[in-house]
This record gives C-alpha cells, structure tokens and sequence, in this order.
C-alpha cells in the first residue's frame, strides 16, 4: 500500500498530524506509521477492498529530513486523515488509531506526535468546556486578576479537621481556590465525604468572614462508577468544582464525565503527562494532548510555569496556553505546528502551578498573561509564618502585578510578603 502522496494539498476536512520520526528510511518509515495508524497492517491483505482504500486511506504529504543520528535519520511528516475513517465523537477510538499502535513498531526509532489539526465537524461534535474563563471568573466574581490557588499540603496525611482548618487559614489569608492535591482521594484518615462536607463549611465561613468568593476543587479521580459517586457528594455539598487527574483517570472518564447532567467546573491535574510527554524520542506533546482535553470539556488545565520547579520552556508553554485560550490559532514558523480553528469552543482557563511562590509572580503573569490561575502549594503552607502569612503574601504578590508595583514596593506595605521575599531566594 502506499500512502505517500506529496502532491496532496489537505483540505479542510481532513484530521492533520503532525510528527517527529526516526529510523533508517523516512519513507518507508512514513509509510508504515500510516498504514498501521488507519487501514493498513505489515502484509498485503486479500481482504482489502478498492473502495476502501480509496475512501479510508491517508496521505503522508510532507517528508522533511530535519537531522541523523548515526545510521539514523530524523524526519518531520504530516499526514492526513479523511474523517470519513473515524467515529469522531469517540476520542479513545480516535486514539487507538492516529496515537495508538505506531509507537510500538520495531521499525521505527523515535516517533513523537508534535499536533493533531481537528476539522470543524470533529471541534464540533465535542462539547468542550461548560464554563471556560469567563464562566469560571463570574462564578468568582473575579473580573480580570490572575485567581490565586493553593494545594493543600502535606500532599496527603492531614486528617480531614486539619484539612479544612488549611484551606480556611489559605482563604482567610487572600487564596481564591483550594484544591486537593493529586495523589489525595479517599484515604483512611481523610474520606473523600467527610473532606467534602467540612471543608465546604470552612469555605462557607471564609466567605462570610472575607465578603470574597471562594471555591473547593475536590479531587474525584477514582474509577469512574466511584468518581460519579464522588461527584455526587461534591454536588449535595454544594461545590462548584470537582478536580480530575485527567491523564491518569483516561479519556474516556474524562469525556464521559462532561457528558454527564452535572454543572461542575472541572479542574484538570495532568499528573503522569510526563511519561507521555517529556520523552525526546516517543511520546505526545503536552500541546497535542491539551487541545483534546479542551474538546473533552475540562474548564482549567495544568499548563506550567517556566520559572517553577516542572518541566517545561517559555515557547512551549506559551503554544499551550494559546492553543487552549484563543478561537483561533495560526500555525508556528517552522511549520511544526498547525493553524487550529476552535469554532466558538470555550477555552480553558490556564493554571501556572508546580514550585511557585511570591517572588516568581510578576515572571509568570509577565509571561503567561493575567488570565490565569496561579497556584503555590509549598510557595504558600511553606511560609515561615504559616499558611495564612503564605497566603497573605502571594495575594500581595498578585496585587503588586495589577497595581504596577514591583513587589518590594508592596513588601513595605504587607509584612508577610517581605518575609516571604527573604525567606525564598
Ligand atoms: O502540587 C502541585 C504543586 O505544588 P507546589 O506548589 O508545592 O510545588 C502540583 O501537583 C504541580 O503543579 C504539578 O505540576 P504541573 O502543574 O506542572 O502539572
Ligand atoms: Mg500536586
């Protein structure tokens, strides 16, 4: 079978993807990575229909050697998919094919998927997020700061009295959200429904003390009969979050859980993208993998931080948050990246999260913009005065960005934010 068509120009129909690949001859390697992706498998088959091949096949139409590496060659090729070969509404199904089988063929030595390009009738046929930013900011009543987040450390441990006494000191001290971190569910010491119930009270009680909106973002992820249970809870509560580690509870829980009746903003944890993420020769990229959590519908997203302690450089997190922000795309200049039209989908509100704390605020709204919700979990339980200090301190952060101040000017006015200044190098 051959799939390398260079003279093909996509149309807008088409599901475009673009990839990084090694091995010995890009052809054939293109080649194969098309077949076993869509129609094809390593021999000819009696079985194949004229009409098959013409309706289903795809077209490998660019083949660019970018470099070698010993007997090795490193291409970048883009392929595209007739749509007519998809269920398109069901993202795992899609998977299987376009990032299913290929990463395990011997034949190829690296294979890194860089973009996915979804036409209208895919975008469309996915409800995307309820909320998105603006959603998310009325629900606040946040009109155009960054929303500040904490992670209630120690990551899990804390019984579920002192668990809710955390989140109250991080409200109380200026923290707009609080969430769970990712590996706390329904531990002996702190049950899911228990956690709920108390710390929505503390929520309550800050509320009134602080006249400010405050929110709770608990962690569901279980399997998912469990999860719906959780959310449940979450929903008789009166939470207007659930949190989802969104990579480790799979694609079809997460598009599954949108389509359900709730009315929940859904916060997206990315734990265990880096497995799939951070690999130089196989993998997915963390943008390929955002854009399907924007069409599955969650409302906040991990994106990164630059400046903290994960992974991730400026270009890369930039392209991120474009892509789940913005209705419309263009593609990069070196052509690695496609053009995206989100068709009036909503987007994602970014989150800045992972080793940060005061002295890093200005570097990261500078970067990332103020649509954004920064979170410190050790940046804020971590201050030398405790919780609400560490709270107070990184609300005066976020408020020296918005009044143009540089944040000494603003440690001569709040004392926590002096301390935190020196306390963090
Ligand atoms: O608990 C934290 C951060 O805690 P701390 O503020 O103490 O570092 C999150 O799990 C990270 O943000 C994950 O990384 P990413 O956001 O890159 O997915
Ligand atoms: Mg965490």
């Amino acid at each position: 079978m051959d799939y390398i068509d260079l003279n093909y120009t996509p149309n807008e129909n088409d599901l475009l993807s673009c990839m990084i690949i090694k091995g010995e001859n890009l052809e054939k390697l293109a080649n194969e990575i098309a077949g076993e992706s869509s129609i094809g498998t390593w021999t000819k088959v009696q079985t194949m229909k004229s009409d098959i091949y013409t309706k289903l096949k795809p077209k490998v139409y660019e083949i660019k050697e970018i470099g070698n590496e010993g007997r090795y060659k490193i291409g970048l090729i883009k392929i595209a998919y007739p749509l007519y070969a998809f269920e398109i509404n069901n993202m795992p199904g899609v998977l299987a094919g376009i990032a299913g089988n290929i990463f395990g063929m011997k034949i190829a030595k690296g294979l890194r998927i860089l973009d996915f390009r979804f036409p209208e009738e895919f975008v469309k046929s996915y409800k995307g997020p309820r909320f998105g930013i603006e959603g998310v900011r009325k629900t606040l009543k946040i009109k155009e700061r960054p929303l500040l987040g904490t992670i209630v450390k120690p990551k899990v441990g804390l019984r579920t009295e002192e668990h809710a006494k955390v989140a109250y000191e991080a409200w109380v001290g200026g923290v707009d959200l609080v969430k769970d971190d990712e590996n706390l569910t329904s531990q002996e010491f702190n049950k899911f429904e228990d956690r709920v119930y108390k710390t929505l009270e503390m929520r309550d009680k800050a509320e009134e003390e602080t006249g400010e909106r405050k929110a709770y973002m608990p962690n569901i992820t279980a399997p998912y009969r469990e999860m719906l249970r959780r959310a449940e809870i979450a929903e008789d509560a009166g939470s207007e979050y659930v949190m989802i580690d969104v990579v480790v509870s799979g694609f079809s829980a997460v598009q599954s859980f949108r389509e359900e009746e709730f009315n929940f903003i859904i916060h997206a944890h990315r734990a265990m993208h880096a497995a799939i993420t951070r690999g130089r020769d196989f993998g997915i990229s963390m943008l390929a993998l955002a854009k399907i959590y924007r069409l599955l519908g969650v409302d906040q997203l991990h994106i990164g931080t630059v400046v903290g302690k994960m992974e991730g450089g400026e270009k890369e997190v930039k392209a991120i948050r474009d892509e789940i922000v913005y209705d419309k795309v263009e593609a990069d200049n070196e052509n690695k990246f496609f053009n995206q039209e989100w068709f009036g989908i909503n987007p994602i509100f970014p989150v800045s999260s992972g080793g940060v704390h005061p002295k890093l605020v200005p570097k990261i709204v500078e970067i990332l913009g103020r649509d954004l919700i920064i979170q410190a979990g050790g940046g804020v339980h971590g201050h030398p005065d405790g919780t609400k200090a560490g709270a107070k301190a990184m609300r005066a952060a976020i408020e020296a960005v918005v009044e143009g101040k540089s944040l000494e000017e603003k440690a001569e006015e709040v004392e926590e934010l002096k301390k935190a200044l020196g306390y963090w190098k």
